[in-house]
Parts: C-alpha cells; sequence; structure tokens
C-alpha cells in the first residue's frame, strides 16, 4: 500500500472503495489531532456525545454532496485563481463527483480544509500548533505536513530537527492524494531541498490557493531557515504563491537586506516583492518601531491598501505571523477572496492578542496567545470545574415579577439566596429587553463568580454565550438540548425540563447534564404546566441516567416529603417562590436549606 503510486484523485478514490476497512483507523486519527489540540475534554465531550448518538455517524471522510456541489463550484470561482491552476481544480472536482459511495446511506458535506507545512513548536505558540488553533478556531479542518521539530518556548529556539525532505515529500503525498486540500499555507521551509520537494507536489496536486509565510528568524532572533533559501524561494515558490506574508526582516531578507524602518518603507517592499511573482503580498509591521497601531501594507498589483489595528500592549505575541497566515488560509478555503480574508485574518490577530494580552506562560519575553479565546476566561470561571451533581442540592431560580412586587433587585436577591445556601442560580426572565437581561446576566454572573456559585441562564443560550455563564437551562419548547450542546460547547452546564421518561431519556442522549423533573407540585409561576406529583417524580427518577432536580410548588412545608423518595438520581430541589416572594431572601432560603439538610443527615 505504502509503495502503490497515487495519481491523484481517481487513483485515491480507488484505494477508497478497496479498503472501507479504514474507518477504524480514519477514526483513530481524529482523535489524535483532537488530542494535538491539548482538549482532552472536548474530545471526550465528541465521544460521548457521537456514542449517545448512534443515528448521526457519518462517512469519515469527505465528500462532495450533489446538493452542494453547486455552490462549492461558486465558493471555487470565487477567488482570483491563476487559470491553469483553476482548471485543474474544476477537473479533480469533477473526478472527486464520480468517487464511489461508501455504502453509507447519508448525506455528505465538504469541509473547508487547509494544509500547513510548517514546523512544530514545541511551546506550541507558533509553527503547525499555531496553524492548527487557528484553524479550528475559525472553522477550517487544517492537517499537517512537518518540515522540522523545533525545541521552543518562550525564552527561544533552543533547538531544530530537521525532517529529511523525502519524508516531508512522503507527508504530502499522503495528504494531496486523498483529503481534498483546498489551500496549502507554508511557514517554516528549513533547507532548499524542502522547498523544492513542496514546489513539485504542488504541481503535482494543484490546490485552490497558496499561502506563504515566509519564516526565516523567530521573533527571539533564532534563524529557522538557511538564508541559502532565499534564491528557491525568489525563483520558485513566490512566483506560484497567491499571497505572500513577510515581516520586516524577512521583507528585507527577500530584497537583498534593503532597511525597512517607515511605513512608506513597507510600500515600496510590497511592490517590490509582488514584482518577484506572488499574486498578491502583506509586508507585516508587528516589528514597526514606534508605531502607535500595528500597520500591515497589502499590495494586489495595482491597489495598495493600509489596514491597520489597534496594537496591544503584550508580550504575547509568539505566533502572530503563523496565525495571520494560517487565518488568511483559512478564509480562503472557506471560499472568501484575498482582500477579506486578509482583513478577517488581520482582526482575529487582534482580539486574540487583546483577549490575551494578561495571560502568563513561560518565564521568557514571548509569550504565546489564545486563539480560542477562552484561556482568560477559564482562570475567572466558577470553580475552574466542570458541573457537580451537588449544586442542584438548593437550586434557586428568580422571578422579576416577585423581585418587582417586594421592591427588590436581581443582584440584591441573587446574592441573597446564595448567602442563605443556594447552591445553584438560574435567571429566568420572560419579560425584560434583551439589553437589559444582559446587563442584569453580567451583574449577576460577577456576584456569583465571587461566592463560587454556578449560574444559569433559562431559555436565552444567546445570553448565556454573551456573558459566558455556566450554562443554561432549557424546557421542552426551547431550543433542542442538542443544538444547546454544539452552541455551547462541551464544558457549558445544560439543565433541561422533564415530565417523562421518555423525555429524560431524550436529554441525555442530546448532551445534557441534569434533568429539572415536575411541576411536582401545582405552582403559581409556571401557567397550564401539568402536575406529575411525588409518584410522577419517581418515575422519572428511576429512568433518568442524569441528576434530577425536582420542580413545581416545593417550599419548606414539602420539600421534606420530596427528598424523602429516597432515588439516588434526586440531588435537591429548585425553588422559585419559597426565595423570592418573601421580604427576607436570605432567611427564606436559609429555612429550606436547613429542612434540607435535615433529610440528607437523617438515615431512612
Ligand atoms: N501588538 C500587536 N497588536 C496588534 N497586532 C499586532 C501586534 N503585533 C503584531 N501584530 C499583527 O500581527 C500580524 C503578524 O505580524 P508580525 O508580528 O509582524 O509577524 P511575524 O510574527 O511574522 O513576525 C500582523 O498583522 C501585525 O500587524
Ligand atoms: C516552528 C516555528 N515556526 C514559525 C515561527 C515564527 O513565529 P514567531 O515569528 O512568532 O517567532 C517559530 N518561532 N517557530
Ligand atoms: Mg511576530
Amino acid at each position: 500500500m505504502k509503495e502503490r503510486n497515487i495519481g491523484g484523485y481517481v487513483k485515491a478514490s480507488t484505494v477508497h472503495r478497496e479498503e472501507r476497512g479504514k474507518k477504524e483507523e480514519g477514526r483513530k486519527k481524529l482523535t489524535l489531532f483532537m488530542g494535538c489540540l491539548g482538549t482532552i475534554s472536548y474530545t471526550f465531550f465528541l465521544l460521548s456525545y457521537s456514542s449517545r448518538n448512534p443515528i448521526r455517524s457519518g462517512p469519515e471522510g469527505f465528500q462532495f454532496s450533489r446538493a452542494l456541489k453547486s455552490s462549492s463550484r461558486s465558493m471555487y470561482r470565487g477567488l482570483s485563481l491563476r487559470t491553469s491552476m483553476g482548471e485543474e481544480t474544476a477537473a479533480s472536482m469533477a473526478r472527486q463527483d464520480e468517487r464511489p459511495s461508501r455504502g453509507i446511506e447519508c448525506s455528505v458535506r465538504k469541509v473547508p480544509h487547509v494544509l500547513t507545512v510548517a514546523g512544530s513548536d514545541s511551546g506550541a505558540g507558533a509553527g503547525i500548533q499555531a496553524d492548527l488553533k487557528a484553524c479550528g478556531a475559525l472553522g477550517v479542518y487544517c492537517s499537517t505536513v512537518i518540515t522540522a521539530v523545533t525545541a521552543q518556548n518562550t525564552v527561544g529556539v533552543q533547538g531544530v530537527h530537521h525532517v529529511p525532505e523525502e519524508f516531508v515529500g512522503e507527508q504530502l503525498k499522503s495528504v494531496l492524494s486523498d483529503m481534498h486540500v483546498d489551500v496549502v499555507k507554508t511557514g517554516m521551509l528549513p533547507t532548499i531541498e524542502v522547498v523544492n520537494v513542496l514546489c513539485q507536489k504542488l504541481k503535482e496536486f494543484p490546490v485552490q490557493a497558496l499561502v506563504v509565510d515566509p519564516v526565516m528568524v523567530s521573533t527571539s532572533g533564532d534563524v529557522l531557515a538557511a538564508p541559502s533559501i532565499l534564491s528557491v524561494f525568489r525563483e520558485e515558490l513566490l512566483p506560484m504563491a497567491d499571497i505572500v506574508t513577510p515581516n520586516l526582516k524577512e521583507a528585507s531578507a527577500l530584497l537583498g537586506g534593503v532597511q525597512l524602518e517607515t511605513v512608506s518603507d513597507m510600500y515600496s517592499a510590497a511592490k517590490s516583492i509582488q514584482s518577484l511573482g506572488p499574486r498578491n503580498v502583506l509586508v507585516k509591521g508587528g516589528d514597526l518601531p514606534a508605531s502607535k497601531d500595528a500597520v500591515d501594507i497589502f499590495f494586489d498589483g495595482e491597489h495598495f491598501h493600509e489596514l491597520r489595528a489597534s496594537r496591544i500592549k503584550t508580550c504575547n505575541t509568539h505566533g502572530t505571523g503563523c496565525t495571520l497566515a494560517s487565518c488568511i488560509a483559512a478564509e480562503l478555503a472557506k471560499g472568501s477572496s484575498m482582500l477579506p480574508a486578509v482583513k478577517v485574518a488581520k482582526r482575529f490577530v487582534e482580539v486574540a492578542l487583546d483577549y490575551s494580552k494578561d495571560i502568563i506562560i513561560g518565564n521568557g519575553f514571548q509569550g504565546p496567545f489564545d486563539h480560542l479565546f477562552k484561556l482568560s476566561r477559564v482562570c475567572n470561571s466558577c470553580k475552574g470545574q466542570r458541573f457537580k451533581p451537588s449544586d442542584l442540592f438548593l437550586y434557586a431560580v428568580t422571578d422579576s415579577g416577585m423581585n418587582k412586587k417586594w421592591g427588590h433587585s436581581i443582584t440584591d436577591v441573587v446574592k441573597a439566596a446564595i448567602e442563605g445556601g443556594a447552591t445553584i442560580v438560574q435567571l429566568r426572565e420572560k419579560v425584560a429587553e434583551t439589553r437589559d437581561f444582559f446587563k442584569t446576566a453580567e451583574e449577576c454572573l460577577e456576584m456569583c463568580r465571587s461566592y463560587g456559585v454556578p449560574l444559569l441562564i433559562n431559555d436565552r443560550v444567546d445570553v448565556a454565550l454573551a456573558i459566558d455563564a455556566d450554562g443554561v437551562h432549557i424546557g421542552q419548547s426551547d431550543m433542542p438540548a442538542r443544538v444547546a450542546r454544539i452552541l455551547l460547547g462541551p464544558e457549558k452546564i445544560i439543565g433541561v425540563s422533564c415530565k417523562t421518561p421518555e423525555q429524560a431519556e431524550q436529554a441525555w442522549l442530546d448532551g445534557a447534564d441534569y434533568i429539572g423533573c415536575g411541576g411536582v407540585f401545582p405552582t403559581t409561576t409556571k401557567e397550564n404546566n401539568l402536575t406529575i406529583g411525588l409518584e410522577g417524580l419517581k418515575t422519572v427518577c428511576l429512568a433518568s441516567k442524569l441528576p434530577v432536580v425536582a420542580i413545581g410548588g416545593i417550599g419548606v412545608g414539602n420539600a421534606h416529603s420530596v427528598m424523602k423518595i429516597g432515588i439516588p438520581s434526586l440531588k435537591g430541589v429548585a425553588v422559585v417562590s419559597a426565595l423570592f416572594d418573601r421580604e427576607c431572601v436570605t432567611t427564606a432560603t436559609k429555612m429550606l436549606h436547613s429542612v434540607l439538610m435535615d433529610v440528607v443527615s437523617t438515615p431512612n
């Protein structure tokens, strides 16, 4: 198999037909890729999610669906390509259409795909690792051909180990012959031989666009490519490139060492580099001395564009160049044309730097930044861990009508409930304007975080996302839990209201964390709500694979009878009026808390 000459998509598809048994291997590769991203919990989520959704399993490769064909074609047309490349691409697409079905009847979807040909950075701020994160953040699949392995951290580059060019070629052939790459992005290409093998493979397997980040020296000043590659860059690679993105030092090197110190120098450099053959040039000004903005100059052979972003005050700029080029490639793979792709990429770098300007990883002067906009928030988030079923013990659900009646502010009642012993809070707001709800929710989140109590939002997945709440609680007529899980990701808490064992089963399949079961008793807070009684609660608790919180008409007088049903999945009670339709919310919460404590501390 290894020696088989896979000459293109036709032969590649024959290989597919012969090797349906490769399915398992494909799955393992995907898991490995996720591991690379370092998100073990995410992998766990995906695996458990797909195991809970057997009907959703699809093909493990990528194919064009007939329905999507025409839109994909127009996506390809959207790009201004060299004619020869464009024709080749259309031809290879036609060949893909002929690929045989793998015997799985389901709809198929083409995924935008960037291949990065670059070096590994052990510190994961730049290189292959940055490329994977950037493409992932923009929703694009990223495959990787590794040209070198560096021992690198926030201080500098301690060592470089080149991958032999034959093996770079083998990796290129593996990916390009099979995986329908849209755009190739290059980073560290350490030797002439590696550049030559890349150019040769690109001619053999043409792609839609080529983004060249001419990496030569790291920000720390360490040499990543021999100066001898300059000639092959100029003569071979740049003429094939749709865009080349040199920083100041690289632009200077490509032009034989000219001094580049001002924005005006960057304009002339962009023009001179464009005359070497690339379709577009972006000269990056991250290292421009004494510039207030981060200025880059884009030149498409006819027009210049001066792209400016605010210069973020941070040491965490390691990998900005790799990220920028990967984002450009990702946007092109999605069908964007060049200038909009560059603008999105620049904006991404600016926002990511801003989000991570304060994070500290390593002791050196060149820290990595956070492509997924998560790290700075995780630091602040509730207890730093996911949902604990014991948090359902005394679950407070707010009600703006009751607050109005008693003249309470929402933040005051949330604080009071927490001080009285509430273990989780849900904001339930049915009438407020979105802007007001957003603001209140933000304030409540800050409060809950300071006490280490999770905050959930009722119904409004958008508000939960906007404020980065701990999760949502959704009803049977709200957004499906399965969709909420996709929107919120693996870490957020999702609760679903259920009245029957079937609904509880569905909530589990959909990836919920707990169910709210009721109304156990008649209640005034929900109109036309069917009461299921203690018997109904018992039936659902016995069937539920998820922890349960009982809800509906529960208070100091009957909480005991609810908890006494003694089914292990029942973890607590959720209450509205018993806490918030009271003058003193703290006292009411304390009373309920002590009733619940009595039940758990009294033996049966
Ligand atoms: N402090 C910063 N704030 C905002 N954008 C920046 C900052 N530093 C670099 N950039 C942007 O990041 C991108 C990469 O630029 P640069 O750092 O010059 O490249 P390289 O990483 O290849 O040296 C450019 O768009 C540049 O303007
Ligand atoms: C493997 C590898 N590739 C590229 C860079 C450039 O990134 P930066 O300019 O931010 O140091 C790097 N340091 N390491
Ligand atoms: Mg930089």
